[in-house]
């Protein structure tokens, strides 16, 4: 090894010598890419506010034919962006073209709701999309492929995903929760007076749905006299367990009434920070939010996808394990009744036995071939558990 002081005289002498290769072109897929955050997060991507910024990427852009008109501007307007790390626009109407070869797979393809629903209303039109890209994703894109799902119900949409594509390792298999995330980050930030850099560590547990349990017990804050837990900050017990729990829950709600149409803008945003610290890494002392397959921790039952605290170190993220909080207050902070599992049960099975006919579970058994064939039973099980926390 040689010494730095040499290394450094090196290094000014000549420059080249020591000068890293350039980054080979990543390919990345968005679905749903002519909607409102395909819109939004495409020039994110492109900038390197995802991957990185000396990452360039070839864009594979996904959504339904009767938005190829609609697909063809973004990527017109892409091509006029003139954006250095962008190498290559797909544009295509075809799952196969989308997912073939990419690394990094952005799924935001789905319905939103819209005033009125909850995200589980859209289990109907947005799972079936969930379970045709599963042997996409299986069969066309690169073995390591990274995924994180974005339309609701992202924490099932997930799950679908998983039982469906089984040669797709879970753990490369996330959701959405950094928005809430952020959510949470923003209201302590507003509380405190400080900006919302300076605020690290909070915890969304759970779904993103209005059963999630944000939590802000943990929460640190830059503060003029150093960094201190957010608890002696804010000495208001009330503002931790109602509003601050309430408006983080409610907040997807709240920008639909105000615009008319759900969050995009910082839903685009959230994405780019989770792939970012999953792909690059968090930083030293701070954990974020992740819908990931839970491994058990915290009693939460193997398999489903639930949103756990986690670090992530060389592309792998891990749950982080404390002493936190107990899953009574979780399950205590659950809007989720015992009807609504019920017909949220019915309309997945409703939807896997008749309504659609490449829902059937059976069928696709019967199909036996391709690494895709499952067996029934865990797999409407998984599912149905996971219906406990949607
Ligand atoms: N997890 C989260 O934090 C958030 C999730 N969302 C969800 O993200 C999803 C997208 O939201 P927006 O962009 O606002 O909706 P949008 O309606 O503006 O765009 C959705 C796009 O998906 C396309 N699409 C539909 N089916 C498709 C398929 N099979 N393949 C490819 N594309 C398909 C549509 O044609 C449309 O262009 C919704 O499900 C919404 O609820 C929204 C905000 C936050
Ligand atoms: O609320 C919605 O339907 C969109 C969404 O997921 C959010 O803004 O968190």
């Amino acid at each position: 090894m040689l010494p730095s002081s040499l290394l450094q005289r090196l290094a000014s002498w000549c420059p080249w010598l020591l000068r890293d290769e350039p980054k080979q072109p990543v390919k990345v897929l968005v679905t749903g890419a002519a909607g409102q955050i395909g819109y939004a997060i495409v020039a994110m991507i492109a900038r390197g506010l995802m991957l990185g910024p000396d990452q360039p990427v070839v864009l594979h852009m996904l959504d339904l034919p009767k938005s190829t008109d609609a697909l063809s501007g973004v990527r017109m307007e892409l091509i006029d962006a003139a954006l250095p790390l962008l190498r290559g626009v797909v544009a295509t109407s075809d799952e196969a073209e989308a997912f073939r070869g990419v690394s990094f797979a952005v799924l935001i393809g789905g319905w939103p709701r819209k005033e009125g629903m909850q995200r589980k209303d859209l289990i109907a039109n947005n799972v079936p999309i969930y379970q045709s890209q599963a042997f996409a994703l299986q069969q066309h894109a690169a073995p390591n492929c990274k995924v994180l799902v974005v339309a609701n119900p992202a924490n099932t949409n997930a799950l679908v995903l998983k039982e469906l594509a089984p040669a797709v390792p879970a753990k490369n298999i996330t959701c959405l929760t950094r928005l809430d995330h952020n959510r949470a980050l923003g209201q302590i930030s507003e509380k405190l007076g400080v900006h919302v850099g300076d605020v690290r560590n909070a915890i969304v547990w759970g779904n993103h749905s209005s059963t999630q349990f944000p939590d802000a017990s943990h929460a640190i804050a830059r503060t003029q006299h150093g960094e201190k837990p957010v608890r002696e900050l804010i000495a208001d017990e009330k503002w931790f367990k109602e509003e601050f729990v309430t408006v983080v829950q409610q907040r997807g709600e709240a920008v639909i009434k105000a615009r008319k149409q759900s969050s995009s803008l910082s839903a685009a945003s959230a994405a780019c920070n989770h792939m970012r610290d999953w792909i690059l890494g968090t930083p030293k002392g701070t954990w974020v939010s992740m819908g990931v397959c839970s491994d058990g921790s915290y009693g939460v039952p193997k398999g489903i996808f639930y949103s756990f605290p986690v670090t992530c170190e060389k592309g792998e993220w891990s749950i982080v394990q404390g002493e936190f909080l107990s899953l009574y207050q979780i399950g205590s902070n659950s809007s989720t009744t015992v009807l609504d599992m019920i017909c949220l049960l019915f309309e997945v099975l409703r939807l896997m036995t008749s309504h659609d006919p490449r829902w059937s579970f059976r069928r696709m058994n019967s199909m036996k071939r391709g690494p895709w064939r499952i067996s029934s039973s865990p797999a409407l099980k998984a599912i149905s558990r996971s219906l406990v926390y949607t």
